[in-house]
């Protein structure tokens, strides 16, 4: 008797019919007619022109696969390991702040869906809910925590930090590719800022330090610290010095697109990093994420994680990601249309899609497991 071989596409295709887009178009045109405008405007939407947005997905356009084939793939190993824990996919939820723009149980859906299948789920400082709640909802998931610098009181995110380490998340995500919001013109267009109505305050408000920032305790007060808190345009490698010595946690730096950033971070004794441009909100006009992956991977030559994202849409996508050098990849805006559509269940479901093509392009790719998956043949589409 050989092995059996798992199949999900065709048990998906005999099953009873799904409702649940599948694929980025349709998962797309589901989210639009589903969200409000503005609330769509802002999770789609990219900075200035949007060549940054674009570039992202046509960098991925650009890369093809050269298969290899009479391998045996009849069993197909995604596990990853990262800071010395073992992961069952190469996925992560990237930090996306204040979810209650998509739904009201925001986070505790998002991180209810990816405790599911062991992903860790990379909690914004701007969440929607708080460190405590999302650590209730999910005690035994893997949960990173993404910091935002506040440049006005460090003692803030040096409060953060040891919250998300009292509560048990294993990592702490600084992001550095935001000292101040990009130029995001749907949201100037539709005069739209998502700090409106409380969205984003729930980390800031549970905090005694940001506490003693409030002028009164009007809401105008309240969005004006936290945009004074969010922004922090003098973050350089001393404030991360600091940061070093408040935790054991291993931090990660995420935002890196410079071969020599890359560098210095592994000099300095980063735990890891994460090539992206966050999905072409910030700065328009920087390179897409993909084709800053290959050079960042040889410049760490494997001494820390390269973690990856921006534009990652697909299954064939993550092992496109993989084998230009990414040891794991972060999804973004996917994952917020798909609470959107569906809550906790649409993320469920757009997850168990993603996995089983992960799978299915892992080994069709002629790979069966995520290390061998890095030494697959890419070429550049003429
Ligand atoms: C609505 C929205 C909110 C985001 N909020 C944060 C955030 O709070 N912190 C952060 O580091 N990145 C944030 N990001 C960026 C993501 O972490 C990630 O870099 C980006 O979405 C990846 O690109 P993708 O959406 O093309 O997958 C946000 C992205 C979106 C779409
Ligand atoms: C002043 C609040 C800004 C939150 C920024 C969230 C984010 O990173 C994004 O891309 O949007």
């Amino acid at each position: 008797m050989g092995k059996r071989v798992e199949d999900a596409f065709f048990k998906k295709v005999t099953a009873a019919k799904t409702d649940f887009p599948v694929g980025v178009e349709a998962l797309y045109e589901a989210a639009q007619k589903k969200f409000e405008k503005n609330p769509f405007g802002y999770i789609y939407s990219g900075a200035s022109g949007e060549e940054t947005l674009r570039n992202n997905r046509r960098a991925f356009e650009r890369w093809a696969i050269v298969p290899r084939f009479l391998t045996d793939v009849s069993e197909v190993d995604t596990s990853v390991t990262l800071f010395d824990k073992t992961y069952a996919t190469p996925i992560l939820f990237a930090p996306v702040g204040m979810q209650k723009l998509a739904h009201e149980e925001a986070e505790l859906a998002t991180s209810r869906a990816a405790a599911k299948f062991g992903i860790p789920f990379i909690q914004s400082t701007v969440s929607s809910y708080s460190i405590e709640s999302i650590r209730e909802a999910t005690t035994d998931s893997p949960k990173w925590f993404q910091l935002y610098w506040s440049t006005v009181d460090e003692e803030l995110p040096k409060s953060m930090v040891q919250r998300a380490e009292r509560a048990g998340y294993e990592a702490i995500v600084l992001t550095i590719d935001t000292v101040r919001i990009g130029w995001r013109e749907t949201d100037l267009r539709n005069q739209f800022s998502p700090l409106k109505g409380g969205l984003g305050k729930a980390n800031y408000v549970e905090d005694p330090v940001f506490q003693r920032s409030l002028r009164d305790d009007s809401e105008e007060a309240l969005i004006d610290a936290l945009v004074q808190h969010v922004h922090h345009p003098t973050l350089g490698w001393e404030q991360i010095e600091k940061l070093q010595s408040w935790t054991d946690l291993p931090i990660v730096l995420k935002g890196i697109l410079h071969p020599e950033d890359a560098k210095e971070a592994v000099a300095r004794g980063i735990d890891g990093i994460v090539v992206s441009n966050h999905g072409g909100r910030q700065l328009d006009g920087v390179i897409a994420s993909l084709d800053a992956l290959p050079a960042v991977a040889e410049a760490v030559a494997g001494r820390i994680p390269v973690l990856f994202d921006s534009g990652v849409r697909s299954g064939v996508d993550v092992v496109k990601a993989l084998a230009l050098g990414a040891d794991a990849v972060c999804v973004g805006r996917p994952y917020i249309y798909a609470l959107g559509i569906d809550g906790e269940r649409g993320v469920t479901t757009w997850v168990e899609h993603l996995l089983e093509e992960v799978t299915a392009s892992i080994a069709l790719a002629g790979a069966n497991s995520v290390k061998q998956v890095r030494k697959l043949t890419l070429v550049e589409n003429k």
